[in-house]
């Protein structure tokens, strides 16, 4: 382990020093597409305008022998896009596999000064974070970049999930982390055969009245992924850099897709993937707070003041703790409304409302 020292000192001579804190750029969504895929990439110049991440997606999903030409799709397919205030990302090969140097060595030298994330697959320790930093960071110096690549890694393995805390704080490159279900469930040699989602199997009954067993007893299905997601959650916040939500692979079932965002989204994610252009509004929805929220959140702040001591707000009592909580929301909220004029006015009319 380096010491704390040596954390920000770049890790090959000539590339560009890390950077201190991660940026906080809207990424509700992280939009998945396969740059080998003629339909897909024809959509990248439009879907540039409706998502905050473009990710294009070079690992699973994109069949063997596709790999080069969407290695090749993406670097052309960047060159030739704006993307305006659009980050964009790209999932690499896992680590082991025969084509992740290449992936590296083409991605970094062809268009590493437009790309703002790597995200990494399968990442089992922080062992596999140390090698792609210091790779990069030769790729960085030799390709001159002035800008660090930051990196983001799936926590898709038992042992990743044993390691997280130690994969969070790995490098100052983490960006975040995102939940990767269905490697997740093979690992551990979970029962279920979904991508993301619940299980009706996975449930709580209600206790039986007298000696019948079989009626009345209400079932509640449970959240498969509440732990990891919770676990994930405290190992980002505790590093300073962001968890989301991964792939809900129920393309159909909009409904359920919008409840296993909203449940990420209230333990403390900041955004989801989307795999089809169908949860992009799902996304955009859940993981921008809803305006009633931001307008109690801005209620509470004024009433506050200093945000010390004690106040009632209808009925309910609000002091230092439940500021903090108010300004999480409002402060997310000015961050999205930054850049979507619909959201801000949707905040500040709802505002207006509640301080009459
Ligand atoms: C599910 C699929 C096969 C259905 O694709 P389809 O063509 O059958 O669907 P469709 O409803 O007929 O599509 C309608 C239109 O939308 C287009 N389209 C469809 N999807 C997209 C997209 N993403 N971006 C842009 N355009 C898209 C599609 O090409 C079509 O265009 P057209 O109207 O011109 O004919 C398709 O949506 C797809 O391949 N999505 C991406 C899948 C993917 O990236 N999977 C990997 C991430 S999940 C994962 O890896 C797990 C994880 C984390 O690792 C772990 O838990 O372990
Ligand atoms: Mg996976």
């Amino acid at each position: 382990m380096r010491s704390p020292k040596d954390f920000f000192a770049p890790l090959a001579v000539g590339a560009p020093d890390p950077v201190r804190e991660i940026p906080a750029l809207p990424s509700r969504m992280i939009h998945f597409f396969d740059p080998s895929n003629e339909k897909m990439a024809a959509k990248v110049p439009d879907l540039a305008k409706k998502v905050d991440v473009l990710l294009g997606n070079l690992e699973d999903a994109v069949r063997a022998d596709r790999k080069e030409a969407a290695r090749n799709g993406l670097v052309s397919i960047t060159k030739s896009t704006d993307f305006g205030a659009t980050q964009l990302w790209t999932r690499i090969n896992s680590l082991d596999s025969p084509w992740v140097l290449d992936d590296l060595i083409t991605l970094v030298t062809e268009i590493g000064d437009k790309l703002d994330v790597i995200m990494v697959p399968k990442v089992e320790g922080a062992q596999d974070i140390h090698y792609v930093d210091r790779l990069l960071a030769q790729l960085e110096a030799r390709a001159g970049l002035r800008r660090p690549l930051l990196v983001h890694a799936i926590l898709e393995t038992a042992s990743g999930v044993a390691n997280v805390e130690e994969i969070a704080g790995a490098s100052p490159r983490m960006q975040g982390i995102s939940l990767g279900p269905a490697d997740l469930a093979a690992s551990r040699r979970m029962k279920t055969t979904r991508v993301g989602g619940g299980h009706p199997g996975y449930l709580v009954r209600t206790d039986p009245v007298g000696d019948d067993l079989e009626t009345g007893r209400t079932t509640y299905q449970q959240d498969l992924w509440h732990y990891t997601v919770a676990r994930m959650v405290d190992a980002c916040a505790m590093h300073g850099i962001l968890p989301y939500y991964g792939p809900f692979g129920d393309i159909r079932d909009v409904v359920a897709c919008e409840d296993q965002f909203r449940n990420a989204f209230l333990l403390g994610c900041v955004g989801t993937w989307t795999l089809h252009p169908v949860q992009i509004d799902i996304a955009r929805k859940v993981f921008s707070p809803d305006p009633k929220d931001v307008a109690w959140a801005r209620r509470v702040i004024a009433a506050m003041g200093d945000g010390t001591g004690a106040v009632m707000i209808d009925g309910k009592m609000q002091d230092d703790a439940s500021v903090k909580q108010c300004r999480v929301v409002a402060e997310l909220a000015d961050a999205l409304a930054a850049r979507d004029p619909e959201l801000a006015k949707a905040y500040d009319e709802a505002t207006k409302e509640a301080l009459a």
